[in-house]
């Protein structure tokens, strides 16, 4: 799929003027009645993308199926926009299309949804949760039924690492009532990480705990987006710890050097003298 151009509806093309949500790989009927539908959502830098973002997914399928009544019905990556202003954080059009990439080549059921990505200025991670429900709730009336007599409300979750609900239980990172909606309402699937300890990130939180759900890593996996810019910029391998195709993308579009900027506009200029 590297070398493709993105097809005219995928996320990597979209605008604000032209978004449709996507649901192309939105399951339209749940198999199991006894099930409540659940679409998980993670949102974060992605800069780039790595396969334990993309594990994340795996491993809370794996976790609802075994330990909780839900089904999973969806996922979704929700990249910040550019107005969150992180080191290391590439340009959203680049961010998008590489989880885009990484969804559709390694992926069945992962979308990527631009929306948040496109904004102008910074969501907070409760207002993408509502958009969410309003797409799949109020927009599209929710899921059919596994006996395909009624549409059923699915439930939305964030999904995210320790590190993140670590932030949640710091005082002033988070609005109360925004925590209060997330946790309260929604509710999150947080994977433990290594160098973050749970108890610890959950300290504060207690008042949600049955509305968090705590997954472990059964097999330690400890890549973050940090250690392959580091990897990178020192031109070393980031082969089997990201996407090929990523890898593909970073390289054509000199993305993560410390010269990457200089040496892109330096190709622009080449082409425009041709
Ligand atoms: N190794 C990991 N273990 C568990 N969760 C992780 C891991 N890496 C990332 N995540 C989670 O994935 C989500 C999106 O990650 P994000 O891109 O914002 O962070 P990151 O990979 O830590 O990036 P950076 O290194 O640039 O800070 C967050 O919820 C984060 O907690
Ligand atoms: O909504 C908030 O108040 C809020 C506060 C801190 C972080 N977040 C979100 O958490 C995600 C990961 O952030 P970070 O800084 O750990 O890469 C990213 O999607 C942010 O928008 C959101």
């Amino acid at each position: 799929m590297s070398n493709e151009a993105p097809t005219p509806q995928a996320a990597s093309v979209m605008t604000l003027e032209n978004y449709r949500f996507p649901a192309h790989r939105l399951q339209q009927q749940q198999s199991d009645p006894d099930r409540i539908p659940l679409v998980l959502v993670a949102c974060g830098s992605f800069s780039p993308i790595t396969y334990l973002h993309l594990r994340m997914f795996e491993m809370a399928n794996d976790y609802s199926r075994i330990n909780t009544k839900y089904e999973v019905v969806g996922g979704y990556l929700s990249p910040v926009s550019d107005a969150y202003k992180k080191a290391g954080l590439a340009e959203s059009r680049h961010r998008v299309r590489m989880c885009e990439l990484a969804a559709e080549d390694t992926s069945s059921w992962l979308m990527v949804d631009p929306w948040e990505a496109l904004q102008p200025d910074y969501m907070p991670t409760a207002k993408v949760l509502d958009h969410f429900e309003h797409e799949i709730n109020n927009v599209r009336n929710g899921i059919l039924s596994a006996d395909g007599g009624t549409q059923r409300p699915v439930k939305i979750m964030l999904l995210a690492g320790a590190d993140l609900i670590g932030t949640m239980s710091t005082p002033g990172v988070w609005a109360e009532k925004d925590l209060d909606h997330i946790l309260g309402n929604f509710g999150a699937m947080i994977v433990e990480r290594s160098g973050t300890d749970m108890d610890e990130a959950l300290a504060n939180l207690k008042q949600w705990e049955d509305n968090i759900h705590v997954i472990t890593q059964m097999i330690q996996n400890n890549v973050s987006s940090t250690k392959i810019r580091l990897f990178l910029r020192r031109d070393m391998s980031v082969q089997y710890l990201i996407p090929a195709t990523v890898i593909e993308y970073i390289d054509q579009h000199r993305l993560y050097t410390d010269d990457g900027e200089s040496k892109a506009k330096d190709k622009d200029k080449q082409h425009a003298a041709n």
